[in-house]
């Protein structure tokens, strides 16, 4: 699958309210994000930052309270409870964290990717065609007449993954993927889901492994609702969101205990001072 720059999804401002007895919980606090076609990007951050919050208003399972959201191009937001699902059935696929979320125990590998395809409207001989193809490419092509409960903890995740990608959705969201699996199979799964990246697949998944975030081409890192800094290529960059604000790194922000800062902005930078 070829890209031509189009992100595979961005939003903007985007702000997840949940109201509940005890009283609203901010989980976003206004998200800007982009995430790049035929990379992975793992979204990160400490319980509770709104990993699994901002995975689930880019899967269209949910709706931001404020901001806007757009997946290959098409705005999420604004759209009828419909319109929403034709879009989520075409564009998206989902894998969960735990192996039995995402599989029937009374179908196989081949099985499971035939009623996958049928969900997003594939041909059976493509159906055919592609399957093959993804099985061999996530290294289970010897299992697909296998049931889930024949299979590693492992393969039932890249039987997972082959199901969220067969149809060559715009995005698969992932939640936590390796979060049941041992280092090892976690290093051979994050291998699998590389090489579907290189084929063009766009992968999202929020994890807390620092394993797998090492593996993904872009990290998002959250902190309390908010982008704090994202990595991409190594290099840690800190987020300007929409009204000019910056999460400072935890290091730099104990240089500051009085909260207050001064900003000097010189020929070839911006100075962070302690007013004296
Ligand atoms: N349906 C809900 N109703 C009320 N509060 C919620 C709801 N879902 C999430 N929250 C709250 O929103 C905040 C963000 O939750 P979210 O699940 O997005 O975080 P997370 O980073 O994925 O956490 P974890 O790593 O523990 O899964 C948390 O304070 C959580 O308690």
């Amino acid at each position: 699958m070829r890209h031509d720059g189009t992100p595979a999804a961005t939003c903007e401002g985007l702000v997840r309210i949940y109201w509940s007895p005890s009283g609203e919980v901010h989980a976003l606090k206004g998200v800007d994000a982009v995430v790049p076609a035929g990379r992975l990007t793992a979204i990160t951050g400490p319980s509770g930052s709104g990993k699994s919050s901002l995975l689930r208003i880019l899967a269209a399972q949910d709706r931001p309270t404020a901001g806007r959201a757009e997946v290959a191009g098409h705005p999420l937001t604004g759209l009828s409870a419909r319109r929403l699902r034709a879009l989520r059935r075409r564009h998206i696929g989902y894998v969960f964290a735990r192996p039995p979320q995402n599989l029937l125990p009374h179908l196989t590998g081949h099985e499971h990717l035939a009623m996958a395809a049928r969900y997003r409207g594939v041909g059976r001989a493509e159906a055919r065609r592609e399957g093959a193809e993804l099985l061999d490419l996530l290294g289970i092509a010897h299992r697909a007449e296998h049931l889930p409960g024949q299979l590693s903890g492992g393969e039932q995740q890249r039987l997972a993954f082959a199901q969220a990608v067969i149809g060559r959705p715009a995005l698969v969201m992932a939640d936590e993927p390796t979060s049941e699996l041992d280092s090892a199979t976690t290093a051979d799964l994050l291998t699998a889901v590389s090489e579907l990246t290189r084929t063009g697949t766009t992968v999202v998944m929020a994890t807390h492994d620092p394993l797998a975030a090492s593996a993904a081409d872009q990290v998002i890192h959250l902190r309390s609702g908010a982008v704090s800094h994202e990595e991409v290529a190594g290099r840690r960059l800190a987020v300007i969101d929409g009204d000019g604000r910056v999460q400072l790194p935890e290091e730099a922000l104990a240089r500051f205990p009085a909260r207050r800062v001064l900003i000097d902005v010189t020929g070839d930078g911006v100075v962070l001072r302690e007013p004296s």
